[in-house]
């Protein structure tokens, strides 16, 4: 099911009966987008899928688009974001500047499941320049499968990285700088 980008967080994925997902690329990745937006649309693990654009004929700039999508991860609208751009880099450094959000930029097996298991990553992105589309299609598969642990030896490093970002720690200089 395709929805218009909700406003309010509404529910969870529990009671959405699977994983809310958005989608967004810019004028780079709209083939790809297409196409994983139809496997996720397609997948039972897979409740709702919400699309933040571009659509065919517009030109927005990647990182508003990843922005908007990340937006709706922080605020916990969905759960998850994959987003595409020609390179997959601008959009996860863009979705990484809205706090609470961690997105990565992969194009193989063993990063996509470290980026969850690991990372807890919520945003997968990807480069339509970069990997052919079926393994895009495939590592959007396997990503679908990994769920990070909380009680996990990761979860405290993933922790750390919140630490970072809302400047509860600081991590002592060397004495040279
Ligand atoms: O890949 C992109 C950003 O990382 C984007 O699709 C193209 O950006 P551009 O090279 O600045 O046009």
């Amino acid at each position: 099911m395709t929805e218009s980008a909700p406003t309010e967080p509404v529910q969870t994925a529990e009671a959405a009966g699977g994983l809310r997902i958005a989608v967004g690329c810019d004028d780079a990745g709209v083939s790809y987008r297409d196409i994983l937006k139809a496997d996720l649309e397609a997948d039972p693990r897979v409740a709702v899928v919400v699309d933040v654009g571009v659509t065919t004929d517009e030109h927005t700039a990647y990182p508003h688009v990843a922005a908007s999508a990340a937006q709706l991860v922080a605020n916990g609208s969905v759960d998850r974001a994959l987003l595409v751009c020609g390179t997959g880099l601008g959009v996860a450094i863009s979705a990484n500047k809205v706090p609470g959000v961690r997105a990565v930029t992969a194009h193989d097996s063993f990063s996509v499941e470290r980026a969850v298991l690991s990372n807890n990553a919520q945003v997968l992105c990807m480069g339509q320049r970069v990997v052919g589309i079926e393994l895009a299609r495939r590592l959007a598969k396997e990503w679908l499968g990994y769920e990070f642990d909380p009680e996990s030896a990761s979860a405290a490093k993933v922790a750390a990285i919140g630490e970072y970002e809302q400047g509860t720690t600081e991590r002592e200089q060397p004495s040279s700088c």
